[in-house]
């Protein structure tokens, strides 16, 4: 088999998988009518499979999924790519170990968002998940890399998998487009019962010792 059939084959598959994905969005109401989107690097090549701009949830399949460049062209596809498709390429130019990129506008952390305030790390889900706080990045327009720019400014050398754009919402990033669907679950869990600690009184900080030893047990033991 060449190297070519082998892209295509594993184009085929992420078409399906990123299709499948998009459901986790609205399966954890993370989202609302065309709002939000997933993408996925493809490995081997300069390429990721991304969902086309403003079409329904209920009418997403892998066949309309984009595949386009790591510059935002279009490869395969009859529609329009996402309109953070430039700003999810940048993430994959940039971050070599990224292999799925997640957008989401989930009530509770875009809440967050729009405070421009750090979710403080407080549960120990945060520290397993996300290492510390979930930070914030800068308010940056939509259509062009410049939310890529601030993804990466923020995650760069961070725990955090995570990152509350500004006035916008979540950009949460993966080894692949699962791991970035779960980081962004957790981060409106997370969002959620931080939110609810505050309205009852001031949340307990975890030490930054507690924080490093839960962050470590959960990626390298946790699960099977
Ligand atoms: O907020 C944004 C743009 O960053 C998106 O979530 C849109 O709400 C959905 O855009 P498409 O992926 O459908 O173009």
């Amino acid at each position: 088999m060449t190297v070519t059939s082998d892209v295509h084959q594993t184009i085929r598959q992420l078409r399906e998988e990123v299709c499948r994905l998009h459901a986790e969005l609205t399966r954890y109401q993370l989202v609302v009518w065309t709002a939000g989107n997933v993408s996925a690097r493809v490995p081997g090549a300069d390429a990721m499979v991304i969902k086309p701009s403003g079409v329904g949830y209920d009418d997403l399949t892998p066949e309309n999924m984009v595949v386009t460049d790591l510059a935002g062209r279009v490869l395969e596809g009859d529609l329009a790519p996402s309109s953070d498709t430039a700003a999810q390429a940048y993430v994959y130019r940039h971050l070599p170990h990224v292999g799925g990129v997640v957008h989401t506008h989930s009530t509770y952390a875009t809440a967050w968002a729009a405070r421009a305030e750090p979710i403080p790390c407080v549960l120990t889900m945060m520290a397993d998940e996300f290492g510390g706080d979930i930070p914030v990045g800068p308010f940056a327009l939509i259509g062009d890399d410049s939310i890529g720019r601030g993804i990466v400014d923020t995650l760069r050398g961070s725990p955090s998998p995570a990152v509350l754009m500004q006035n916008h919402g979540v950009f949460a990033i993966g080894a692949d487009a699962r791991a970035a669907v779960k980081a962004a679950v957790m981060c409106e869990d997370v969002a959620r019962t931080t939110h609810i600690a505050r309205q009852l009184g001031d949340p307990r900080a975890l030490t930054p010792e507690q924080v490093e030893r839960l962050h470590d047990r959960y990626q390298s033991a946790y699960g099977q």
